[in-house]
């Protein structure tokens, strides 16, 4: 399995070297590298963020070098890999899901930090290859480095030949809370997709509806059981 991994701290996988999984990169189970988001910026200050559209506290990641270290990984056409955003707004990681990625030949891993990355990092991508975004737990991480490693921990060790006894791995789960909504930041377009136009109306009270609706939307979408309604089947 070829893992990436898109970060602003990439030293912070250094520990991979360690280890179950030191040995598995060792053996060429797993190949990981960890590619440094700021070499895909072009300013002398390496700027990967801004201020959110819409308003609100916090930055939002540009999508301009998120595009370019991406790119760089995939190509710049369609790819078989699975680009995993690790988002408070994910679907729940389960150890059902970490089985599934430990089935894929090849993962991209992207960490955002600050508020989030602009949505249509991943609006674009999901025109290319197949994107999950995944919620390691119903609790606000400060950005997707521990999260990134928890999977690929958790997914790397069900990887044949990893763990010396398979009888070793157990099963586990987590639980709630209403999930993001989806951010934005300069440029207003990028890559032909628009910034949702409420968001530069300058009318907070028509804002603050709109990103309810979006939680609303993406909670009933992803985490239906969070709101009451009737939970998807077990599996
Ligand atoms: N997004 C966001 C966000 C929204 C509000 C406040 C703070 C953040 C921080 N943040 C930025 C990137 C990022 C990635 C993953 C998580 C994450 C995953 C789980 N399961 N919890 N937290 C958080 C992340």
């Amino acid at each position: 399995m070829r893992i990436d991994i898109v970060t602003i701290f990439p030293s912070f996988f250094d520990v991979l070297d360690l280890s179950l999984l030191g040995k598995a990169r060792e053996s060429g189970l797993l190949e990981v590298t960890a590619h440094d988001l700021r070499d895909f910026t072009h300013d002398r200050h390496r700027t990967v963020d801004d201020t959110p559209y819409g308003g609100g506290a916090g930055m939002v990641m540009k999508p301009e070098p998120w595009g370019e270290a991406v790119d760089s990984i995939v190509g710049d056409g369609a790819s078989d890999a699975l680009l995993v955003v690790p988002s408070p707004a994910g679907e729940p990681f389960t150890q059902a899901l970490a089985r599934e990625l430990a089935a894929e030949q090849h993962l991209v891993f992207a960490c955002g930090r600050y508020e989030g990355i602009d949505q249509r990092v991943v609006d674009h991508y999901a025109t290319r290859m197949r994107v999950r975004l995944i919620s390691l737990g119903d609790y606000v991480l400060n950005g997707g480095e521990v999260a990134v490693m928890a999977m690929i921990e958790a997914a790397g060790r069900l990887v044949p030949g990893v763990v010396g006894n398979p009888e070793s791995l157990i099963e586990e789960s987590h639980e709630n809370g209403l999930l993001e909504y989806p951010v934005y930041t300069k440029p207003a377009v990028w890559r032909g997709l628009e910034v949702p136009p409420v968001l530069l109306s300058g009318h907070h009270g028509k804002v603050a509806e709109w990103r309810h609706e979006q939680q609303v939307e993406r909670t009933r979408r992803v985490r239906p059981e969070l709101l009451g309604d009737e939970p998807h089947a077990a599996g």
